[in-house]
């Protein structure tokens, strides 16, 4: 299992070892242990599946309060995936880091509490498959607008398909100040 960090601190991808043989293949999604050594100590308490088109868009989503970090990863297909901190107070408040999913590269990303998440199918179908340290409460569901100016994120499309929901949602700057995560985030 190979840990690589991205330049948003403590959004981390892991790159799990893959055993071949005869049969297909095997890998470990997920070792708590191994992940130890990155100050990671992660309790899951939900897990969700999605199915997606290709070019259907669904993000940028956080909760608040009860913040969810969630390991993502892709069974079927290729998405590009994006984590952005929105935790008042942080350094790196406002910045996003992105990576590709893909049934292909086996690639899970760590995106810790506070963070907003989206994602883009690339294929014609991308399965998405993650875990969550808190449940989903649709009280505290909340979202920012995937295209906003201010969080400049390149997404590899420009007409992408959006639900109701992530088509309405507010710019950053227009979010109350007590619907943002504080830095730090205590946890789930
Ligand atoms: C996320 C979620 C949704 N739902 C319901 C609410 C709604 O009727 C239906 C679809 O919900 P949504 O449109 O919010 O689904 P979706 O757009 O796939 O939402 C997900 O997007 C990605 C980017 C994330 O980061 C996730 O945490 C989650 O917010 O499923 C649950 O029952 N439990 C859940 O945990």
């Amino acid at each position: 299992m190979k840990v690589i960090e991205t330049d948003l601190p403590g959004c981390i991808v892991v790159e799990p070892q893959v055993f071949g043989d005869a049969r297909g293949f095997f890998f470990e999604s997920f070792n708590n242990d191994k992940l130890a050594g990155h100050g990671l100590d992660l309790k899951f308490v939900q897990g969700n599946v999605s199915s997606s088109s290709r070019g259907v868009l669904r993000g940028l989503h956080y909760q608040w309060p009860k913040p969810q970090g969630k390991y993502v990863s892709v069974i079927e297909g290729e998405v590009w995936d994006v984590a952005v901190d929105i935790r008042r107070g942080s350094p790196t408040f406002g910045q996003w880091t992105a990576v590709v999913l893909s049934a292909e590269n086996k690639r899970h990303f760590w995106i810790p509490e506070g963070f907003a998440h989206g994602f883009v199918a690339l294929s014609e179908r991308a399965v998405f498959s993650y875990l969550c340290t808190a449940t989903y409460d649709a009280k505290a569901d909340a979202g920012i607008r995937w295209d906003d100016p201010a969080l400049a994120i390149d997404w590899p499309v420009t007409d992408p398909q959006l639900s109701d929901k992530d088509a309405r949602a507010p710019l950053l700057a227009d979010v109350a100040v007590d619907r943002l995560p504080v830095y730090p985030v205590s946890g789930a």
